[in-house]
């Protein structure tokens, strides 16, 4: 491997290429200025925005837009706070007439205390979408079946939580992430969950192309810095997975050569 492989990494969604394997969240953060800052950090060239939350079309009012700007970085509109089909639906059709934007996420939240996602929901907003030449990445379980239904729906890429939104608890179900990776011929991203470097780099060891996260960042106590810590940990993660890791073995493998031990 050499300088220039080792640069050239991208992966591509929907026909669109990115070199950041890393997509992060715009809410959360303290102020706009905040939020620009840590976005700038984690070298992300991807952001998602919760349409329903921030201010995207009012003129009087501080705009993400002027802080982050969609000329700089692919805008990816979610459906944050969303718990019915038809929300969901609303939500992005308004998003796109506001916008222009057709690459989307989605996402369908059932109740607290986990707003795990809704599949049922999820299922029925999908097609509509879908239906409607939408570009749909897809915020889900961590269910190989449902993930897999959703690729042949159409999805673009298949979004399974780490862990519940803004918990913090890492990737709490790994084997089937990697199944849903294994078997999918689109982009596979760790969405939600993540809580720190080590985990967002867990994540991508799995084979994932991708970590979205949002609450890691901006509920560090710096969170410029935690971007910064999360642009590296994806970039070591993603290198660990190419790399192949050794394997586990219980017993000790010395690892000086016993060879021409002088006795
Ligand atoms: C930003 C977003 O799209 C959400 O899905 C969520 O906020 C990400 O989860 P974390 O905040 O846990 O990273």
């Amino acid at each position: 491997m050499n300088a220039t492989t080792l640069e050239d990494d991208g992966w591509t969604v929907a026909g669109r290429r990115f070199r950041s394997r890393l997509v992060v969240g715009t809410g959360r953060y303290k102020s706009l200025e905040e939020t620009a800052a840590s976005i700038a950090a984690s070298g992300a060239e991807m952001v998602t925005v919760a349409v329903r939350r921030v201010n995207l079309s009012d003129p009087n009012a501080p705009m993400l837009q002027d802080f982050v700007p969609p000329t700089q970085y692919t805008y990816l509109p979610n459906t944050a706070g969303c718990h019915t089909a038809q929300d969901a639906v609303r939500t992005l059709r308004l998003a796109r007439e506001a916008g222009g934007w057709n690459l989307v996420k989605l996402e369908v939240l059932g109740p607290p205390p986990f707003l795990y996602p809704d599949m049922a929901a999820t299922f029925e907003a999908a097609s509509a979408l879908l239906a409607d030449n939408f570009e749909v990445m897809v915020y889900c379980a961590d269910d190989p079946v449902a993930a897999k239904r959703l690729e042949e729906m159409g999805c673009v890429a298949i979004m399974p939580l780490g862990a519940p939104i803004g918990s913090g608890m890492g990737v709490v179900n790994p084997y089937m992430i990697r199944a849903i990776k294994a078997q999918a011929k689109v982009p596979v991203l760790v969405d939600a969950g993540i809580g720190t470097a080590s985990e967002a780099a867990f994540a991508m060891e799995l084979g994932c192309d991708a970590v979205l996260l949002n609450s890691a960042i901006a509920h560090a106590q710096d969170p410029v810095r935690m971007a910064a810590a999360m642009k590296h940990a994806v970039i070591a993660g993603r290198h660990a997975y190419l790399a192949g890791r050794m394997p586990r073995d219980y017993r000790a493998d010395p690892s000086s050569p016993t060879t021409g031990t002088i006795r």
